[in-house]
């Protein structure tokens, strides 16, 4: 189930990379003015991509339209001669070995915006990756691509152009890349590991007509996609937890016709909590405890309200069909105890005491009150269930937390 939901995210990107392979099936039977836009449309959506990535600061989105552009630059520039002729035998292993290695980096390297240090250091090795390329071809020429050549030679075999060891250490990056993609998870990593699929696949198959274009038009609109999705979560999601916010939460509610159920959330004696652990360790359980509220069923949406406050919504559900699912997930979160880890202490000891139970660890148990309330005459506005499910949240501290009440 886990492992399931941790391949969803390639869903989307998949899919275009599915349309962009039945696209190269009927590539031959493109022509004229079609043949013109498909050749166009990758600079158009990597201007689009390049404006967005400078709006929001986006380094990885930046890289990712860049390279694309450069390799398909490549591609129709130096890939549509003869693979005799030693600068298109030249470029043609650049481009499998230092294209993927390069996307590769940009997805290992944490987003931190445009001007991070991370992003100069990534833009100066592919500034400089492409100069020594281009300075060691005009000194050392056909010498440097006859030692290439020793190793990488492409050769056609059965309609695809291809040299063994080429192919072996693009299928390694590519793994790299995929692997890299399993431990980062969600939409972002997925889209970054299909750009490095998108750039790499036609690069294999270059007697398929238009199969660079099609391909730069797939790995483009995965990358602005995959930003998209990334702006949007930096408007909605809360970085904490990883729920949606406040913001999300009123524009459900405001697109909410039917019937439905709301519950607020809060952490029992939080104040103290902070105040005896830090508030490091405070952030540490928000995120725990938000985790386990996550897990609430029913068809329950969860959202960070603020501070240690959470929201419920139950479309199309009662209070007290609510109240049910709602008391599971109180349950979950009083019966797990939270392991906290002292993080003055963390770096010292040996790893056993770094562990659970070891000497910068302890266990803590959380409680959480809910209040419950859900739309009905008289109370139809967003607000006015907030306020009824706040007012039980309060009845519940009032008798004793580490309960559900419903108002
Ligand atoms: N660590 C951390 N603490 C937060 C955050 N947001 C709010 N808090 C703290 O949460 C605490 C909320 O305290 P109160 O609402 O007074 O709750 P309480 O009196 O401790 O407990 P109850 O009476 O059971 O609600 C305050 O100390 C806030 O500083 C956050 O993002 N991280």
């Amino acid at each position: 189930m886990l492992q399931r939901q941790r391949f969803t995210p390639l869903l989307p990107s998949g899919f275009i990379l599915l349309l962009a392979g039945l696209a190269c099936a009927f590539s031959a039977r493109i022509s004229g003015d079609w043949a013109m836009a498909i050749s166009w449309l990758p600079y158009a959506l990597a201007a689009v991509g390049l404006w967005l990535a400078i709006q929001f600061s986006k380094r990885q989105l930046l890289l990712s339209v860049v390279l694309t552009l450069a390799g398909y630059l490549l591609v129709q520039s130096f890939l549509q001669r003869p693979i005799s002729e030693p600068l298109v035998r030249y470029v043609y292993t650049l481009l499998i070995l230092a294209l993927p290695l390069a996307l590769l980096l940009n997805q290992l390297a944490m987003e931190r915006g445009l001007s991070h240090p991370n992003a100069m250091t990534l833009y100066s090795l592919v500034v400089l990756g492409f100069l020594v390329a281009v300075v060691s071809y005009l000194m050392q020429g056909q010498a440097l691509v006859a030692s290439l050549d020793a190793y990488f030679a492409p050769r056609g075999y059965d309609g695809m152009v291809i040299s063994t060891n080429g192919l072996v250490l693009s299928l390694l990056l590519l793994l790299a890349s995929f692997i890299t993609f399993f431990f980062q998870k969600g939409i972002i990593a997925a889209g970054l590991f299909c750009v490095v699929l998108a750039n790499l696949l036609p690069l294999y198959f270059l007697d398929v007509p238009f199969i660079s274009s099609i391909f730069a038009i797939a790995a483009l609109v995965i990358a602005l996609l995959t930003g998209i999705k990334d702006s949007h979560d930096l408007a909605y999601r809360d970085a904490l937890t990883g729920l949606n916010g406040r913001r999300k939460l009123f524009e459900r509610l405001a697109g909410m016709s039917r019937h439905y159920s709301l519950a607020m959330l809060d952490i029992d004696h939080f104040k103290s909590f902070n105040d005896t652990y830090g508030h490091d360790v405070g952030d540490d359980v928000l995120a725990m405890v938000a985790s386990k509220i996550a897990q609430v069923k029913g068809g329950g949406e969860v959202f960070r309200y603020g501070g240690e406050e959470f929201t419920l919504i139950f479309p199309g559900m009662g209070a007290s069909d609510a109240q049910t699912h709602l008391n599971d997930v109180r349950e979950l979160i009083a019966t797990t105890p939270f392991v906290i880890r002292d993080k003055t202490k963390r770096k010292q000891g040996t790893a056993e005491q770094r562990g659970k139970g070891g000497k910068g660890t302890k266990t803590v148990q959380i409680t959480v009150s809910i209040g419950v309330s859900e739309k009905d005459k008289g109370q139809e506005l967003p607000e006015q269930i907030i306020k009824a499910a706040d007012k039980a949240l309060y009845k519940a501290k009032k008798q004793g937390r580490n309960c559900v009440v419903a108002g």
